[in-house]
């Protein structure tokens, strides 16, 4: 069944009410087959007055999580990596609980705790605490096995930015390969995803992007520009760079069975409801949507210093659309940038 028209003048309506609510600015591109759609609304950089524009590149948060899972999940289909292992098999170090497995990684029902729920306790504090810092997986890895699990493995869903840190030291250490390569290797390149990039610790963005504004707890006070940090802190959880092209391109093909072998996608894209109306789910990497329209889409969200992020598909990956916001630490932007997957998938304005 075809999708009815994106309703884009529903989609500039959002931005505009997203830069009412502290946005600097805001883009959305909306992709399928041939056609592409375009909305850029407000500034790029501040100080300089730069328009925002659809072609920048920005900080994609956890929408890395996904590229790692597909990493991870063309490593179970070569035989390398058995889902339903212990993920001590495949660690250089063993995680406190034999129980965890792979699979309990990657759709957050490990119960390891967040470290970063500390880390960034007190926002700006926090960031300035770390922006140039360089961690190794162990460290982050420590940071999280100091605190009791949420849950018994696999008792329940509780998202932990651990869980893909860990999947990272386990692509590494059973490969011998940084996760670089991979990203590069197995998706970048065949993907000709030419504006997407790892390049921690590296904390400049290369080509042109948009800057980051990081809103401080006290929300009287100005924007911090967070554009360079390392992203050391997230890594494999976080710190990918693309733009809103390539993630469309990225998700498009995932879900086309470009990426995957059919097995490991069915695995993937097998959701459970995380919140109660049943409307958000998560697979494996992966976060589903059901839109009041009756569409699901599939995709992820990202939240890193200064950028909100949202990169979905429909389940045939013919319709793709990512937006993003140049704010963050400002969850009403963020729940109203959410906004655009209405009106990008059901062609509606939003409620
Ligand atoms: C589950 C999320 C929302 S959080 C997780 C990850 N991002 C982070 O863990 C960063 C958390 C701090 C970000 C910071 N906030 C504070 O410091 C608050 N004190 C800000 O807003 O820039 C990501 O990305 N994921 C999002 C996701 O998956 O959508």
């Amino acid at each position: 069944p075809s999708l009815p028209a994106p309703d884009v003048a529903a989609v500039a309506a959002v931005h505009r009410t997203a830069l009412s609510q502290g946005a600097p600015g805001a883009l959305t591109r909306i992709d399928e087959g041939p056609r592409s759609y375009h909305v850029a609304t407000g500034e790029a950089d501040t100080a300089a007055h730069t328009p925002m524009d659809t072609g920048r590149r920005f900080r994609v948060g956890s929408v890395s999580k996904t590229f790692t899972t597909v990493v991870l999940l063309q490593l179970v289909a070569e035989g390398k990596v058995d889902l339903d292992a212990p993920a001590n098999r495949y660690l250089p170090e063993p995680l406190p609980d034999e129980r965890i497995t792979v699979r309990h990684l990657l759709s957050h029902r490990s119960g390891l705790y967040d470290y970063t729920n500390d880390m960034f306790y007190n926002t700006v504090p926090g960031f300035e605490a770390v922006r140039n810092k360089v961690f190794s997986y162990q460290e982050l890895i420590d940071l999280s096995t100091a605190k009791p699990l949420n849950n018994a493995p696999g008792a329940a869903y509780s998202y932990s930015n651990t869980n893909f840190v860990a999947l990272g030291a386990i692509i590494e250490h059973v490969t011998g390969t940084p996760v670089a390569t991979h990203y590069q290797r197995r998706i970048f390149a065949p993907l000709r995803l030419k504006n997407t990039s790892y390049v921690h610790p590296r904390t400049t963005i290369s080509g042109t992007y948009a800057r980051g504004y990081l809103r401080q707890d006290d929300t009287t006070l100005p924007l911090v520009d967070s554009t360079e940090q390392t992203v050391s802190w997230a890594q494999s959880a976080g710190a990918v760079i693309s733009d809103a092209k390539d993630l469309n391109r990225f998700f498009s093909a995932l879900l086309s069975g470009k990426l995957l072998p059919e097995e490991q996608l069915r695995e993937m894209t097998t959701t459970v409801p995380v919140t109660a109306d049943g409307k958000q789910s998560y697979g494996l990497g992966l976060r589903g949507r059901t839109l009041s329209c009756g569409t699901t889409v599939y995709g992820h969200t990202g939240t890193v210093q200064g950028y909100y992020t949202y990169a979905f598909t429909t389940s045939d990956g013919r319709r793709s659309m990512t937006s993003l916001a140049n704010t963050s630490n400002n969850g009403t932007v963020n729940t109203t940038l959410g906004a655009t997957l209405e009106a990008s998938f059901c062609g509606t304005d939003p409620a």
